[in-house]
C-alpha cells in the first residue's frame, strides 16, 4: 500500500482530519473518553479500521473504556506534523487566491498563508485579510529571505506550468496546485493537485447511481 509521512498509509493520512474534526468537537463537548465503536459509527467506518488509524498515531486505548479524547487530539496533529505551522505563500491573488489567502481556518492544520504574489498592478500593495500581495517580481527575494517551502498556485491554467517552474527556482520544495493543469516538475518537488470538478465529478456520479437505483426499485414495486 502506498505510504505517505512517517510510513503511515495515505488513506489513514486522509482520514486523520476526520477524526480530528470529530474529536475537536467532542472536547467542546466537554467528552473525555471516546470508543473505536463511537468513532466508527460518526465516521461510517469499521471499528477494526479506526483501530488501525490510531495506532498510527501511537496512542493506545484502555479496554472497555477507549481512548482520552485530549491524548488523540494531541497525537493527531503532531502525527500530521501541524503542531508546527507551516509558512505558505499564494500565487495569483484572483478569486480562488484571495478566498485560499483569506481563509483562516488552515492555521488550525498548520497551514499560515504569510504572502500572496500576482502579475497584475492593481493587486499590489492591497491586503487579502492579513496577508499582503506583492509583484510576483519580488517573489524570489520574500522567499530567500523568509525560508518558505509551500507554494499555493492559483493562476490561470496556461500559466501554471511556467509559474511553477519559477517557484521552484526559487527554492520552493511543494506546489499545492488548484489549476487545471498536470505540472511537470523535478522529481524533489512536491505537487498536490487539488480540482472541485474532479469531486463535482464524484458526487454526481453517485447522485446518479443512486437515482438508478430508486428508479429500478419503484420499477419492481410496480410489479
Ligand atoms: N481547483 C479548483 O477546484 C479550482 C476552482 C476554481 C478555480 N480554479 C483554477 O484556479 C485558477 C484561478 O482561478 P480564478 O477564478 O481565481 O482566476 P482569476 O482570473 O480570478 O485569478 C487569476 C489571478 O492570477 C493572476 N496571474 C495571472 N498570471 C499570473 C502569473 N504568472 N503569476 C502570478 N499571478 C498571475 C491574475 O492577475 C489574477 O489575479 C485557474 O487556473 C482556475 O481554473 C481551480
Amino acid at each position: 500500500m502506498e505510504t505517505g509521512y512517517r510510513g503511515i498509509p495515505i488513506p489513514t493520512i486522509k482520514r486523520l482530519p476526520s477524526y480530528l474534526r470529530l474529536l475537536q468537537g467532542y472536547r467542546e463537548q466537554g467528552m473525555e473518553m471516546v470508543s473505536a465503536t463511537t468513532l466508527a459509527e460518526e465516521l461510517g467506518l469499521k471499528p477494526i479500521q479506526v483501530r488501525k488509524d490510531i495506532s498510527c498515531t501511537g496512542i493506545e486505548g484502555k479496554p472497555k473504556v477507549g481512548f482520552v479524547v485530549v491524548n488523540l487530539i494531541e497525537a493527531i496533529i503532531h502525527t500530521l506534523g501541524w503542531d508546527n505551522a507551516t509558512d505558505a505563500i499564494v500565487v495569483g491573488a484572483g478569486h480562488l487566491g484571495s478566498a485560499l489567502a483569506r481563509y483562516e481556518g488552515f492555521e488550525r492544520y498548520g497551514l499560515k498563508i504569510v504572502a500572496a504574489f500576482d502579475v497584475d498592478p492593481n493587486k499590489w500593495d492591497t491586503w487579502l485579510g492579513d496577508v499582503p500581495v506583492f509583484p510576483l517580481s519580488k517573489v524570489k527575494e520574500y522567499i530567500d529571505r523568509n525560508h518558505v517551502n509551500i507554494g499555493v498556485l492559483a493562476v490561470p491554467a496556461d500559466q501554471a506550468q511556467e509559474t511553477s517552474e519559477l517557484l521552484v527556482e526559487c527554492g520552493l520544495l511543494a506546489i499545492w496546485n488548484f489549476a487545471p493543469k498536470d505540472l511537470r516538475l523535478p522529481d524533489h518537488v512536491v505537487v498536490q493537485r487539488t480540482d472541485l470538478a474532479t469531486s463535482f465529478a464524484v458526487l454526481s456520479a453517485k447522485v446518479r447511481q443512486k437515482m438508478n437505483k430508486k428508479e429500478l426499485s419503484s420499477e419492481v414495486d410496480d410489479w
